[in-house]
């Protein structure tokens, strides 16, 4: 309930896996959820049938949960503005949105990305785009794989923002049975978490797909977290988030899991699936793919050596073969693990 006696008002915009997955927290945790999609089809479905066949198929959505095409119906009066699109689509999706926003609502961020070109973090992006102070913008972030998430398999996750009181409106918001969300005021840590982690799973992915057995993996998370914690130090971040469900968390579940989008891309690279062939059978938005580009940019200036990115990128962008790649990443000069 909000002070004014009626229930906490959340609007989601985007119908994909994980903005359907956590208007369906919300909705749990007992707020009144709107769901916006640019498409009438699942819209539609949400209102008619309770699901969302494209995204979460044979999962039964909420009551409480009702979708709409029109943006100016879902912003109104809400507490709440939840934004699950692309992250490379955001800026341009927001501009659209921004004029209806219901004053004094709370941006929330459930993106996992850093804009191409700019180099921003979501958050930052929603300040810019939106006109918002740092104390009006959220991020949740964390393990929590959609699919998971959407059968109500328990689950920590993290709020953040540069305003306890605000993440801790927020984690009321969004407490349901089997969703347990944590504080945190380190936003710039928990965004690059969240965003490197992607970059880490396709690294992760590209190793298994070429069956190099689990120390690889273990070694790539652990210098992967690494590289992650460095890029953070640079940029101000709390090294101990990096620790927490933001970072290893996250990794840990992209990592293993084969409902990661990432991972899974990573893996079909590493079976040897050219990368056309494998964007051509990826249906959903693996962040990473674009986010290795703009995460390097960031280390580049900051001044931050991220090699295991920058290895990914040589797969992803430059048409490197694994195998060379892996090779190479190898035969670097000899360090210590405090580098
Ligand atoms: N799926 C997951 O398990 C999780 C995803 N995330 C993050 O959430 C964000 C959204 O991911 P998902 O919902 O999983 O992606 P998705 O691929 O399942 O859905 C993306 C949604 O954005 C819409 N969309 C695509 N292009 C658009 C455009 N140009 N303009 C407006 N809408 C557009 C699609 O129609 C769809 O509704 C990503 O940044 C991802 O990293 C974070 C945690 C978990
Ligand atoms: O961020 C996620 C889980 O927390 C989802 O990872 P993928 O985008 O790789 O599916």
């Amino acid at each position: 309930m909000t002070t004014s006696g009626r229930p906490v008002k959340a609007t989601v915009f985007g119908t994909g896996s994980w903005g359907t997955a956590f208007a369906m927290v919300l909705a749990d945790a007992g707020c009144d959820v709107t769901l916006w999609g640019r498409r009438a089809e699942p819209v539609e479905a949400v209102n008619s049938t309770r699901t969302n066949p494209d995204y979460l198929p044979g999962v039964e959505l909420p009551a409480n949960l009702r979708a709409t095409t029109d943006a100016a119906e879902a912003a109104h009066d809400a507490d709440f503005t939840v934004l699950a699109v692309p992250s490379q689509t955001l800026r341009e999706n927001l501009a659209q949105w921004a004029p209806l926003l219901a004053p004094g609502t709370v941006l929330v961020s459930l993106m996992k990305g850093v804009e191409l070109g700019s180099a921003m973090r979501m958050s930052e992006v929603i300040e810019d785009v939106a006109k918002v102070g740092a104390d009006r913008v959220a991020v949740v972030t964390g393990p929590n794989l959609a699919r998971e998430i959407a059968a109500r398999m328990p689950a920590a996750a993290v709020v953040a923002c540069s305003d306890e009181k605000v993440a801790q409106r927020l984690q009321a918001a969004c407490h349901a049975p089997y969703f347990r969300p944590y504080t945190n005021t380190d936003v710039v840590g928990c965004e690059l978490g969240g965003a490197v982690k992607n970059v880490i799973g396709l690294a992760v992915g590209i190793v298994d797909g070429m069956k190099l057995g689990d120390n690889a993996k273990g070694s790539l998370i652990t210098r992967g977290l690494a590289e992650t914690t460095r890029l953070g130090l640079s940029m101000g971040a709390d090294p101990l988030t990096f620790s927490g469900l933001a970072g290893l968390g996250d990794l840990v579940a992209t990592c293993s899991s084969p409902l990661s989008r990432n991972h899974t891309f990573g893996t079909n690279l590493g079976r040897g699936m050219t990368l056309q062939e494998t964007i051509a059978v990826t249906k959903q938005t693996a962040e990473g793919v674009k986010s290795c580009e703009s995460v390097l940019d960031l280390a580049r200036r900051h001044g931050v050596d991220m090699p295991i990115t920058e290895t990914v990128v040589g797969i992803v962008h430059e048409g490197k073969p694994p195998v060379v790649a892996l090779k190479e990443l190898m035969s670097r000069s000899a360090k210590s693990e405090r580098h």
